[in-house]
């Protein structure tokens, strides 16, 4: 997968090169490139915000350091118009697959793990992470005409800007790759994996300060702990998140 990040603040993907992250991109598995967006603004001072027309707070992001960002972007990834498709030629390649534009946005659809299992079949994913009070509504317009944009929230609460939401999308959507977990059997019995909550978990020793680990699962029967596993998830969720029960 191409993932393509465009930002006043690369240095929040840092994070990307450790751990997990950051062996699944020396696998090749995720091709990650981060594009400054003030690289796009061409004005002497390199301005990417103004005033909000109409009044108002804060600062809002100008369309044109966006404009020239996203049609690099998808210019190179033989989205946008290129000399042969304007010739009205045959591409002499197969043309990339077409990408999914994400702007992190508190006003966006909110992303569970089923977006996160459904994004992870793309091949192609360019992350937008706006600041201030948001980016110029014209940007998300124009983009939504010519190919595919979703606005995604990661919760109900505000943050400063998009980077930690598109890293947080990221991991979670990169984790799910194939061959990027070392056992893709974890991958199952996770939190919100089947609708519900995961079940607690214990380790070694079987005695921690006067507290002993379930019975059950010292016993071998591996068809009791799967019950009690699932009984526990289904008690957590109620408890937690009845929500996701439906009740
Ligand atoms: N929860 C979220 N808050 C924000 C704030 C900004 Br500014 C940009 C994106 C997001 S996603």
């Amino acid at each position: 997968m191409r993932i393509d990040v465009v930002t006043i603040f690369p240095g929040y993907f840092d994070a990307l090169e450790l751990s997990l992250m950051g062996k699944a991109r020396d696998r090749g598995l995720i091709d990650l490139h981060v594009h400054d967006l003030r690289d796009s603004a061409h004005d002497k001072h390199r301005t990417v915000d103004d005033t909000p027309t109409g009044g108002g707070a804060g600062m809002v992001m100008k369309p044109e350091p966006w404009g020239a960002a996203l049609d690099g972007i998808l210019v190179g990834a033989g989205a946008g118009s290129d000399a042969a498709s304007e010739a009205g030629e045959q591409p002499l390649a197969e043309p990339a697959a077409e990408p999914l534009i994400i702007f992190p946005s508190p006003a966006g659809e909110v992303f569970t793990q089923a977006m996160a299992r459904e994004l992870a079949h793309e091949q192609h994913l360019v992350f937008g992470c706006g600041r201030y009070e948001g980016i110029d509504q014209r940007v998300f317009e124009e983009y939504a005409e010519r190919g595919r944009v979703r606005l995604v929230s990661i919760g109900d609460y505000v943050l400063n800007g998009g980077e930690v939401a598109s890293i947080a999308m990221v991991e979670a959507i990169g984790r799910l790759l194939p061959g990027v977990v070392g056992n893709p059997d974890s991958l199952v019995e996770e939190s919100h994996e089947a609708g519900l909550l995961e079940y607690p978990s214990y380790t070694k020793p079987a005695e921690w300060r006067g507290r002993r680990v379930p019975d059950v699962l010292l016993s071998g029967n591996h068809a009791a702990i799967d019950a009690w596993r699932h009984e526990q998830s289904v008690e957590r969720t109620r408890r937690v998140r009845p929500d996701l029960l439906g009740d």
